[in-house]
């Protein structure tokens, strides 16, 4: 495995859980810092990626973004080109946004020591969120009379085209995620393909189902904190727009997303044998730690209560609300209570982050780090260039320095779409 060593490295320093770090502390091994988290779709990975983008902050790591042409995605859903990194976040150490896998790519954006992660989830609960999250931007979704999931399973092939735009979101999301092709038949030399090249890739495979036992084999692979993993679950969908899949649906969502399927039960095994490596003792100790200190964190936020889900009207402070993808589906988020929190609790700031919706935080972090290049960047500048040069310099100089020449390239429509101001395009967003 890619990052094999360190894994097994770091299960043999917590078996049993002689070490659990539920504060800061000093004289264990140090953080791993370098993340690439491969963001899937509609798999609780906003959730992740909040965690992620707090603990890049925290430590002053490069977070890489996205171009303003890509908006808050790497162009998906093109494969992932170093073009797409916005080159005031580069070097970077951590990369969180959606993307389709390219791995040879994200290699030269990351350090060669990054850990990669990704998230999968049980394929009839994914299906469900995206075909009501997508209703009406997947014309493969946006065919079926009424919006009716049970017609679309009767005769899929009657309302998706394989070449479509977008139809992506309508099968097999999370193989075309992972880079592999949705439409290929789930033959067992495919499905192993696949599987061997996630798992030479990727040291963690989450499973939304079970996020915080997923959180604990990620913090200790990582040497991170019990603080660094604290969340509140965000892009959720209000409970109307949810609906129950009855008898017979999950086994046809499945049917029809055999790929996916198949990776979601190799890498959900995969997952619970890691957990039996560290004994049930050990996780479940470390569960109940987690979620303590969340509602510790959680309650400090929200005046000493747990947060109400709102939907998107009600959250007065614009920073809060969530992209909504359209007028038949709510993604509900919260606000913080008017007197901020408690005196003895987080700072406004942590909880602020804590909440914040993906595009909100993806547009904090670039300006912060766009400010951070700009004061860096005299340093940067090679003496003497002529006027002219010196201005085209601004804009790519560095950039180039560090990918080299071919990368330079921006993505086509990139200056029109910046120069028109960058601003993220609906079907853009999930
Ligand atoms: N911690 C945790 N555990 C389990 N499930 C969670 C968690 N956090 C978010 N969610 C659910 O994940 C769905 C949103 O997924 P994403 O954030 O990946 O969506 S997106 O592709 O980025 O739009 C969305 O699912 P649906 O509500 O079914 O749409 C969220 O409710």
């Amino acid at each position: 495995l890619h990052h094999g060593g360190h894994f097994s490295w770091t299960i043999k320093a917590f078996l049993g859980c002689p070490s659990l770090r539920p504060l800061p502390s000093s004289g264990l091994k140090a953080k791993h810092t370098s993340v690439a988290f491969l963001k899937t779709h509609k798999t609780a990975s906003t959730t992740v990626q909040n965690i992620l983008f707090r603990f890049a902050e925290r430590h002053n790591l490069t977070v890489a973004l996205p171009v303003q042409a890509c908006a808050h995605q790497f162009c998906y859903p093109r494969p992932f080109s170093a073009r797409f990194v916005h080159p005031h976040t580069v070097p970077a150490r951590v990369v969180a946004s959606h993307m389709r896998l390219n791995a040879s790519e994200l290699r030269r954006v990351v350090p060669a020591d990054a850990v990669y992660v990704t998230i999968l989830r049980e394929p009839a609960a994914m299906f469900e969120s995206l075909f009501s999250y997508y209703n009406q931007h997947c014309l493969s979704f946006r065919r079926v009379p009424n919006g009716s999931l049970e017609a679309f399973l009767d005769d899929p092939w009657r309302y998706y085209r394989p070449e479509e735009k977008d139809s992506m979101y309508a099968r097999n999301t999370l193989t075309f995620d992972l880079g592999g092709e949705k439409d290929r038949p789930a033959d067992a030399a495919y499905v192993a393909g696949l599987v061997g090249e996630v798992e030479r890739v990727f040291s963690l495979v989450m499973i939304a189902e079970h996020f915080d036992e997923s959180l604990v084999l990620l913090r200790h692979l990582l040497s991170w904190d019990l603080e660094d993993v604290l969340y509140v679950k965000l892009n959720m969908r209000s409970p109307g727009s949810r609906r129950s899949l009855g008898a017979g649906l999950p086994a046809r969502i499945r049917a029809w997303n055999a790929l996916d399927a198949q990776l979601y039960d190799h890498f959900n095994a995969s997952l619970w044998r890691r957990l039996a490596g560290l004994g049930a003792a050990c996780v479940g100790r470390e569960v109940r730690l987690l979620r303590r200190a969340r509602d510790r964190l959680v309650r400090g936020c929200f005046g000493g209560r747990l947060p109400q889900l709102r939907p998107a009207t009600q959250i007065r402070n614009k920073e809060l609300r969530p992209w909504q993808p359209s007028a038949r589906v709510d993604i509900v988020g919260y606000d913080l209570p008017h007197n901020g929190s408690r005196p003895a609790g987080p700072s406004q700031d942590v909880c602020l982050k804590l909440i914040m919706p993906e595009v909100q935080y993806s547009q904090r972090l670039l300006r912060i780090q766009s400010l951070r290049y700009r004061r860096g960047y005299p340093k940067r500048l090679p003496p003497p260039l002529r006027p002219t040069l010196a201005r085209r310099r601004l804009h790519v100089g560095s950039f180039r320095d560090f990918l080299g020449p071919a990368l330079n390239q921006r993505p086509r429509g990139s200056q029109t779409r910046a120069g028109r101001g960058g601003r993220f395009s609906r079907r853009q967003l999930s």
